[in-house]
């Protein structure tokens, strides 16, 4: 290689770096929820990447704290122990036996590996469940199949948060891995669709951001039509599309509509497929995936808008 090829390939590397620099001074000091669905962890690198994600940001001075899914994974074990399961409106139907074994893979399983892999770079990483210190408290709820209530067992919103235990980690300089089943207020434990946990915990903990991993680029408008990516959606316009949408993006997308009405700047839909995509929404302006915004922004640079402009 030339030598002016090698400059060229600094500058570029010096560039990329120096585009970070608005978004660091603007997030510096920020809690960032990151939930991590079952189905982007698809394989053992792009999961070393989040893993690092998150300890990239910690050192920047964002404050991560990731909340993961697992439903695949739940699905994979339920099939192996021969225990029916079925998904109703987006969310699981959860049987006292299928209970035990979304405990036992989400708590066991999913967010063990997942401190392991960001404990690879340093003892940041803690595990909780909705179980520890109160963190989540659950209300039976149902799912809703083209507008009316369907039972789906033991399947749980949040009804209330104490972050205690969360924001005590976070002060220490640590990233709480939290995964999402809790109890009642008589202690039965319920399954929570980490989208809604994670939009409970965003607001409760006043995050600046909610981003959403996924194994699809965003919303689509029109799905599956590839060409309806929603780059940016208010709240509003995201209330009105609600009905129309299916499976798992119904939950998701209630979820970033709960976390703005919350009081969360913005709330992103990414595809976790892409390596380090939580880094390249959070440092970079090109708009990534879909962002859902109280109102509209009017630019991609920070404090461009009042939220943000890529907020
Ligand atoms: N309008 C839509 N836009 C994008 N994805 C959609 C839409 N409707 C349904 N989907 C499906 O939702 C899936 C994501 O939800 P889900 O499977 O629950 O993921 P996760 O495990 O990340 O929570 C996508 O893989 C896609 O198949
Ligand atoms: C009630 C309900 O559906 N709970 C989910 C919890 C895991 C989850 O949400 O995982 P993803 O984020 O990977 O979809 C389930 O049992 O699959």
């Amino acid at each position: 290689m030339t030598l002016s090829a090698d400059l060229t390939r600094a500058q570029a590397k010096a560039a990329t770096l120096i585009e970070a620099l608005p978004w660091l001074a603007q997030f510096s000091g920020a809690t960032v929820v990151v939930k991590y669905g079952g189905n982007a962890m698809v394989d053992p690198e792009l999961q070393r990447a989040f893993a690092a994600d998150m300890v990239f940001l910690r050192y920047a001075g964002i404050r991560p704290v990731v909340v993961h899914g697992g439903g695949p994974q739940i699905s994979a074990m339920l099939g192996r122990l021969g225990i029916a399961s079925e998904f109703r409106g987006g969310l699981r139907v959860t049987t006292p036996e299928a209970m035990d074994v979304v405990r036992m893979v989400l708590v066991g399983q999913v967010g063990r590996e997942l401190v392991g892999l960001i404990n690879a770079h340093g003892p940041f990483a803690v595990g909780l469940s909705g179980e520890d210190a109160g963190l989540f408290t659950a209300v039976r709820r149902p799912a809703y199949v083209g507008g009316e209530p369907v039972d789906v067992g033991q399947v749980g919103d949040v009804e209330s948060v104490d972050v205690s235990a969360v924001t005590d980690l976070i002060e220490a300089g640590r990233i709480p891995v939290i995964s999402t089943v809790a109890p009642d207020v008589d202690g039965v434990l319920h399954n929570l669709n980490a989208d809604t946990a994670a939009a409970a915990l965003a607001i409760g903990l006043r995050a600046r951001k909610l981003v959403v991993l996924t194994d699809v680029p965003g919303l689509y408008a029109n799905w599956p039509d590839t060409d309806s990516l929603v780059s940016e959606i208010t709240a509003d316009d995201l209330a009105t599309l609600l009905p129309s949408l299916e499976s798992g993006m119904v939950p998701k997308m209630e979820a970033c509509l709960r976390a703005v009405r919350g009081g969360v700047p913005a709330a992103h839909v990414v595809d976790g497929r892409v390596a380090h995509s939580t880094l390249l929404e959070v440092f970079t302006s090109e708009g990534f995936g879909t962002m859902v915004v109280p109102e509209p922004t009017t630019a991609a640079a920070p404090g461009a808008a009042d939220q943000g402009g890529h907020a």
